[in-house]
């Protein structure tokens, strides 16, 4: 079968297309003897997917081949096809019921409808059906962690709610190493299976990533219809719904098709058992197929991504031909990375109160009142314990980063875990290789906190920091002037003589440049400056000219 989302947030278009529908009834079925894990792939993968089994309220179980197959679109879809066959079965086996206990079925069944559709919420635009989630984490004894446990757990609440889901209940183990099989220890366990009971819960999400193993044996624990994930798949699914762009959906499914593919181990051998053990190594067969299209699916997105990327290096080169200094704004997500580049700018990202907010790089430029510009790169926020996976896909756009004269990092220094957040940036951009660029640091936000002053007073005695409110705009002309005196840097010091002929060349220098000498000449205007080395390049010739100069 296959699953459009990894960690069970429900999406709910007006309307529901087969592959929802068929995840609806998956999901809100009693606990499945057979374990069903979504594949959690994107609608793109949906060819991958060979057999399903699906049960109804009724006991009656279905195996479907893909959606894609011939049978679905004769029969109408999976859960069409389920209900049709429950709708008989149970007419064979409903004992008769007298009309006031038809009318009390059927009221229940409606006051259950109404609470379901309650329970849809409106998020980044779609309707999400919101699923009752419980957090999981562990705390690993004698390892020193950025982030301690409880407040590691509150983020991935925030995850949680970015990605629509209700969070009733969280809980945490200190352990020495974790569990090889379940992750956390078996008193654990059946204490996280009891909650799971008595709150509803719908998706356990674990605060680290767990092994194809852990996870599959966790939801054989939990119970059929109990979905597992962990934050990794978490941050994919959020950043499936936030995709807009086609390079970042490209990017996403290749990190969620990475993702699963170690996790297809031993999906399949409910074949095995459905066939009363006769067929022996008839589910690894199947693995080894699914794995094999996967990482052919894997092969054509990479090409895909390519060609997007040559497209977008093409515009960036073009974009370069006029040597304005690139800027580029990095930090912890939520920090006020686009709320910055909207004040200094005038631009329209979405800035908002969630988590991965941003997904793609926005370039505009920066007019300061000296008439001097620089161009703003806005980036997609990073978040400690960052998938692997993630990096490895958004590597690409993360490469605009390191063609940047220089790289402002935005913390939010209002927030309790600042200087933790600093060092999960820090460690994420020393894995880009981007040390050479000269850096500043930005402390935002700064009106959230309980003594602006005396932050502002510490920011000031702090080499490479300014402090500033992006939301009020305090502090923003010193931001572009600190701004100006980094670029100056990372510039390149030229003696030139411009012939008059060049004048246009002339005033390109004084608006992207720092012109220090200027002087008139019968060959030509004379300057003293500081360039972007790109444009030092192109100034060659007549730097030349200006060493023969008497
Ligand atoms: N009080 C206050 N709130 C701010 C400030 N800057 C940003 N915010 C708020 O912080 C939240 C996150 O801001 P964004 O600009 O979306 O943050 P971001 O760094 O782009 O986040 P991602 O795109 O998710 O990485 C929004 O609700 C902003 O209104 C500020 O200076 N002061
Ligand atoms: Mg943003």
């Amino acid at each position: 079968m296959s699953g459009a989302c990894l960690c069970g947030s429900l999406i709910h278009p007006s309307s529901p297309s087969p592959l929802i529908q068929q995840r609806y009834h998956i999901h809100y079925l009693p606990p499945l003897p057979i374990p069903i894990r979504p594949l959690c792939l994107s609608p793109l993968t949906t060819t991958a997917l060979t057999t399903s089994v699906l049960q109804h309220d009724s006991g009656v179980e279905v195996a479907f081949p893909d959606s894609n197959d011939a049978v679905s679109s004769q029969n109408g879809s999976p859960a069409v096809q389920l209900e049709t066959l429950a709708e008989q079965h149970s007419e064979e086996a409903a004992p008769l019921l007298t009309t006031e206990e038809k009318g009390t079925k059927l009221r229940k069944k409606k006051e259950d409808d109404n609470v379901f559709d309650n329970r849809y919420k409106l998020r980044n635009g779609r309707e999400v059906f919101e699923e009752k989630a419980y957090l999981v984490g562990v705390e690993r004894k004698n390892y020193v962690q950025d982030f301690g446990i409880e407040e590691s757990l509150s983020e991935l609440e925030q995850l949680a709610d970015t990605a629509g889901l209700l969070v009733v209940g969280s809980t945490y183990q200190k352990l020495t190493s974790p569990n090889p099989r379940t992750y956390i220890g078996s008193g654990k366990v059946s204490e996280i299976k009891s909650a799971i009971h008595a709150l509803d819960v719908e998706t356990v999400i674990f605060d680290d990533e767990l092994s194809a193993g852990q996870l599959r044996n966790l939801e054989k624990i939990f119970g059929g219809d109990v979905r597992v994930c962990d934050r990794t798949a978490l941050i994919l699914d959020i950043f499936n719904q936030r995709a807009a762009t086609h390079e970042a959906s490209l990017q996403v499914s290749l990190a969620q098709m990475e993702y699963q593919l170690p996790r297809l181990t031993k999906m399949w051998t409910h074949l095995e058992r459905q066939a009363g053990g006769k067929v022996k190594g008839m589910g690894e067969k199947q693995i080894e197929v699914d794995k094999r299209i996967l990482r052919n699916q894997i092969g054509i997105l990479k090409k895909e991504l390519e060609s997007v990327r040559k497209h977008r290096k093409q515009y960036r080169n073009r974009r370069f031909s006029v040597p304005v200094p690139v800027v580029s704004l990095v930090g912890y997500t939520n920090a006020g990375k686009s709320t910055l580049l909207n004040q200094l700018t005038g631009a329209d990202v979405l800035a908002e109160d969630k988590l991965f907010a941003t997904l793609d790089p926005t370039t505009r430029r920066v007019q300061m009142k000296n008439g001097k510009e620089f161009l703003l790169t806005d980036t997609v926020g990073f978040i400690q314990k960052l998938p692997t996976t993630l990096v490895a896909a958004f590597r690409a756009t993360l490469e605009e980063i390191s063609e940047s004269s220089l790289l402002v990092h935005v913390v939010d220094i209002s927030h309790p875990l600042a200087e933790q957040q600093i060092n999960a940036v820090d460690k994420v951009l020393s894995e880009l290789d981007v040390s050479s660029i000269p850096r500043l640091m930005v402390w935002n936000k700064v009106d959230k906190t309980s003594d602006p002053q005396k932050v502002s007073l510490e920011a000031e005695k702090t080499e490479d920091v300014v402090c500033i409110s992006a939301l009020s705009g305090e502090g923003l002309t010193e931001f572009c002037n600190a701004v100006q005196d980094k670029l100056k840097d990372s510039m390149v010091w030229v003696e030139a003589l411009i012939p008059f002929e060049n004048g246009d060349l002339l005033s390109t220098i004084h608006q992207v440049g720092m012109v220090e000498k200027t002087e008139y000449t019968e060959q030509g205007t004379y300057i003293k400056a500081h360039v972007p080395l790109r444009f030092a390049r192109m100034l060659t010739p007549m730097r030349q000219l200006c060493v023969s100069r008497p």
